[in-house]
């Protein structure tokens, strides 16, 4: 039975009809409710006072995980059952950041053991680059780091970079060293990153899951090329390693197997920043104890989310209020907002994670979900969405938003003179926006202003318009980070626990990639042997003509 037919999906659907007369200027007023509606663990307070909700309506959405057997769901997660059922895999991305010593069983093997065996191999490996003792093929240092892939491959570990990249401490353990991504296969992009690199001071790193991804192994081939180029065939050997699960593949392009860093199908692509994906450039960028205190990060999260009851639980709670905006209220999109710079790449990142799990349109059993599921996530950082998209957020359409703080900088700076530190002004848009959002302005208070009557439907906000506070203590360690990151996969996972979809699994991304592989030996033919274009319809027919001006 879908989950759509049950009592409290009904009692859900009737229920956002009777509040929907109730405006949130009046119930943020209730200092009861804000106490229900605010939850706080590891450091984080989540206060979702300002959804369009009363105390009835999380009770309601409670019983609807209930249901669902959202715990059930959660616990078979993390014991490694094959809940990707399509793809017949675990997903356990949480034993990527299990403590030594902890144990998940698959198919008879400790899987942490496995992991601590590669992120021992990745220790030692990137303390051998980061002291100059693996040198390149000229015998020098290797200071630069380019990491090549894609998808999963790519947005995680940019992510956790960004995030990185300006906290004091991982910015003294990265002195004189450089990190790159290179992702699309954009001959532009090959030519950003090379920008300034010197060949006999540049580590590749070719992060690939399955290691056939075409615009990845384009890109290895390219800066192969450029290496080989430089430094001659035996080169590869000091500047070239691997991340993979497809460990024959990383052999036959010609990387030693001796530095591939391994990984496993129980990881799902966009889940995989905590494997030798995120780890492997991250370590050589930032040290072993940095990214230590990410995964011990994203591992407190893992247990906050295992043993804490819904009510609680920060990610099933953002999951459930997900639900409930998207599915009940009928509001597809989702704005993640931080106001930290250093999160610039969180809402890219996330995007993936949220949009490839549970962009689906079928249930578990194959039959078509009667609701829409996933949403549309976008953001940037504030404040500088607010000086471009929040126009629409205030007036336009109502968006749910994440507004994400903290309540230390990576960099305090005071200005003599100045009434409040820089991050102090940060803060102030941070804290006003979503009552700005959620009260609004009349028409009378406009009016009441002295507003000429013609202009007064202008300046009139309707608020009403609901967000998250997601307050986090101190400021954006390596260990925050890994927190931030853990709480929105499993917000993802818990939405699509509520809905009865794999959340683990993305056939959707497949079709593209056929047709690119015809229009690929189309052009190969017609630019090589002159071939007509065939096999296509009129409007592609008419594109590749021009392109290729025949
Ligand atoms: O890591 P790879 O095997 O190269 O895959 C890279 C990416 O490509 C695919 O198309 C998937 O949609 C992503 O989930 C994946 O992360």
């Amino acid at each position: 039975m879908s989950i759509a037919a049950s009592t409290p999906w009904n009692n859900l659907t009737r229920h956002a009809r009777e509040i929907a007369g109730l405006h949130l200027r009046d119930l943020i007023q209730d200092a009861d409710r804000c106490r229900a509606m605010t939850a706080k663990a590891e450091g984080i307070t989540l206060d979702f006072s300002r959804q369009n909700a009363t105390t009835e309506t999380f009770q309601l959405l409670l019983a609807l995980a209930e249901e669902a057997r959202l715990r059930d769901k959660i616990r078979a997660m993390f014991r490694g059952d094959r809940i990707n059922s399509t793809e017949d895999r675990a997903v356990l991305h949480v034993a990527l950041r299990a403590p030594k010593g902890e144990s998940i069983t698959l198919d008879g093997i400790n899987v942490v053991d496995e992991v601590h065996d590669v992120l021992d191999k990745i220790r030692a490996f990137s303390e051998k680059v980061r002291s100059g003792s693996w040198t390149g093929a000229t015998g020098r240092p290797l200071t630069d780091v380019v990491s090549i892939g894609i998808g999963g491959s790519y947005l995680g570990p940019e992510f956790v970079h960004e995030a990185f990249r300006t906290d004091p401490e991982c910015a003294r353990s990265a002195e004189g060293r450089r990190l790159r991504f290179l992702a699309n296969v954009d001959p532009i992009d090959v030519a950003r990153n090379l920008e300034g690199l010197n060949p006999e001071t540049t580590l590749v790193v070719v992060v690939s899951k399955t290691f056939t991804t075409a615009e990845t192994m384009l890109n290895a081939k390219t800066l192969r090329q450029w290496l080989v180029t430089a430094l001659g065939p035996d080169s590869v050997a000091k500047h070239m390693v691997a991340v993979s699960t497809n460990l024959e593949a990383v052999q036959a392009f010609g990387i030693d197997p001796a530095n591939a860093f391994g990984f496993w199908n129980w990881v799902g692509g966009r889940y995989s920043v905590c494997s030798a994906v995120g780890v492997l450039p991250l370590a050589l960028q930032y040290g072993m104890e940095h990214v230590g205190h990410f995964l011990d990060g994203a591992h407190a999260i893992d247990r906050h989310f295992l043993d804490t009851p819904t009510e609680r639980n920060i990610p099933a709670i953002l999951g459930l209020f997900g639900v409930w905006n998207s599915t009940f209220l009928g509001r597809p999109d989702r704005a993640l907002l931080p106001y930290c710079q250093a999160l610039l790449k969180l809402a890219p990142h996330i995007q993936q994670v949220d949009m490839e799990s549970n962009g689906k349109r079928v249930g578990l059993d194959g039959q078509p979900v009667p609701f829409p599921t996933g949403e549309v996530d976008f953001g940037e950082p504030g404040t500088n969405g607010q000086h471009s998209f929040y126009q629409l957020l205030h007036q336009g359409r109502v968006v749910p938003a994440d507004f994400i703080g903290f309540t230390k900088s990576q960099r305090p700076m005071d200005v003599p003179g100045e009434p409040v530190s820089n991050h102090d002004e940060l803060m102030a848009n941070f804290f006003a926006q979503p009552d700005a959002l959620a009260v609004g302005k009349t028409a009378e208070e406009v009016a009441a202003e002295g507003v000429p009557a013609d202009l007064v439907p202008h300046k009139v906000f309707p608020g009403n318009r609901p967000s998250n506070v997601l307050l986090v203590d101190g400021r954006l360690t390596p260990d925050a980070v890994g927190r931030i990151l853990a709480v929105y996969e499993h917000r993802t996972a818990v939405q699509g626990f509520l809905w009865g979809i794999n959340s683990f699994d993305q056939w959707g991304v497949e079709l593209g990639k056929v047709l690119a592989k015809q229009v690929r030996s189309q052009l190969a033919r017609s630019r090589k042997e002159g071939a007509p274009i065939e096999g296509f319809n009129p409007s592609t027919t008419a594109l590749l003509k021009t392109y290729l001006g025949t």
